[in-house]
C-alpha cells in the first residue's frame, strides 16, 4: 500500500524525536579509543534525506565526527564495485557473527572466511581488496573518493582520532596477522589494517551520511548530486549487508524494534536505508554496552514506528 507523507508531517515526526530524547542521558562515550571518550556528549543530530535530494535536518547535523565502523558500508560498497557481489561473497562473505564487532573468536569459528565486510575482521580484509592492490596511497583515494561520491560531498580526516586509534588498536593488529594465517589478507597486512583505521577516523556529518544512505536506497543514484556511484543491483546486496549485522550481536533484535537496516560507529553515528524510500541518519556519542549510539537508536526506531513504516511491512512511503 502507498503511504503518503508531506514533508510537514516528516519534519514534525522528527523534530518530535529530537525532543524526546534530547535530555536522555543513558550510555557512554567509547573511552577505549581516547579521543572518542573526550567528545561533547550532548551533541545530537538526525538527519533524512528524501530520494528527491529533499533532506530534513533537526539538531547538530553538521558536526563532524567519527565516521567508525559506519564506514565498513561504504568500503564494502567500494569492493563490490570494484569486484562484483559473487567475489565478495567468496573473499570476505555475508554472515552474521552473531558476535561482538571486534571479535577474534567470530574468526576462529569462521576460519574459511571473515563472516562480513561489516565486523572489523571482514573490513580489514575488503581494505586489503581494495584496488590497486600494494598501492596505500592510491588505496586511500579510492576508499575517501567512494565516501565522496556516496555522501556527495567529501569526508575529512580527523588527524588526532587517526593518531588517538592506531596508537591503541592493539585488537585490530591481532586480527589483520589472524586473517593473514587464513589467507583471508589481500595485500600487506599492517596497510590494510592502516587503510581500515584511517577510514575510521574520517570525520563526517549526519546529513552526508543520511545522502550516503539515500543512495544506497536509491539504487546507487546520489539523489543530491545526482550521479550513479554503483550499479543499481548492487543496492539489495549491500543493504542485506546492513540487515544482517548492522547491530553485532543484537542486529535481531534492532531490526524487529525498528524495521529499518542501519549501521552503526562507536563515533555515535548510525545510517539506517529504507530500500526505496529513504536514508535516515542520526548521531549522538554516548553508546550502549555493544557500541551502539543510544541516542541515535532511540530517534530513528521513534521515527519509523510513528511514520508506521517498515521494511518487512509492505507499505512504500511517498513523499510530497
Ligand atoms: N564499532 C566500531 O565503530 C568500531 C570501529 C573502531 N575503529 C574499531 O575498530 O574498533
Amino acid at each position: 500500500m502507498e503511504k503518503h507523507i508531506t514533508l510537514a508531517q516528516l519534519k514534525e515526526v522528527a523534530q518530535e524525536a529530537y525532543n524526546q530524547f534530547k535530555s536522555n542521558t543513558d550510555g557512554k562515550n567509547a573511552d577505549y579509543i581516547p579521543y572518542l571518550a573526550n567528545i561533547d556528549k550532548n551533541l545530537f543530530g538526525i538527519s533524512i534525506c528524501l530520494l528527491n535530494g529533499q533532506t530534513v535536518e533537526i539538531g547538530d547535523t553538521e558536526y563532524r565526527f567519527g565516521i567508525e565502523s559506519v564506514s565498513k558500508v561504504h568500503t564494502a560498497i567500494l569492493v563490490l564495485r570494484q569486484y562484483g557481489a559473487q567475489k565478495l561473497l567468496d573473499m570476505i562473505g555475508a554472515d552474521a557473527t552473531g558476535l561482538p564487532f571486534n571479535s577474534i573468536i567470530a574468526i576462529l569459528l569462521e576460519n574459511d572466511h571473515p563472516s562480513t565486510p561489516l565486523v572489523n575482521a571482514g573490513a580489514i580484509t575488503a581494505c586489503s581488496m581494495v584496488q590497486p592492490v600494494g598501492d596505500a596511497k592510491k588505496k586511500w583515494d579510492a576508499i575517501v573518493s567512494n565516501i565522496t561520491d556516496l555522501c556527495g560531498s567529501a569526508p575529512q580526516l580527523i588527524d588526532e582520532l587517526y593518531k588517538s586509534e592506531s596508537a591503541t588498536n592493539f585488537n585490530n593488529r591481532s586480527i589483520a596477522w589472524l586473517l593473514k594465517n587464513y589467507n583471508r589478507i589481500y595485500d600487506d597486512p599492517d596497510m590494510s589494517l592502516d587503510l581500515y583505521t584511517r577510514q575510521c577516523s574520517l570525520g563526517i556529518t549526519a546529513k552526508q551520511l543520511s545522502v550516503a544512505a539515500a543512495t544506497v536506497a536509491n539504487k546507487g543514484v546520489n539523489p543530491v548530486t545526482k550521479k550513479e556511484v554503483f550499479e543499481a543491483d548492487l543496492s539489495p546486496k549491500i543493504t542485506s549487508l546492513i540487515s544482517t549485522v548492522g547491530f553485532y550481536e543484537h542486529t535481531g533484535d534492532w531490526l524487529y524494534t525498528s524495521g529499518i537496516p542501519a549501521k552503526t560507529g562507536v563515533g555515535g553515528g548510525v545510517m539506517g536505508v529504507l530500500p526505496g524510500q529513504f536514508g535516515i541518519s542520526a548521531f549522538a556519542p554516548p553508546l550502549d554496552g555493544s557500541g551502539n549510539s543510544v541516542k541515535a537508536q532511540l530517534a530513528i526506531k521513534y521515527i519509523m514506528n510513528k511514520l508506521g513504516l517498515n521494511v518487512f511491512g509492505g507499505d512504500h512511503a511517498v513523499f510530497g
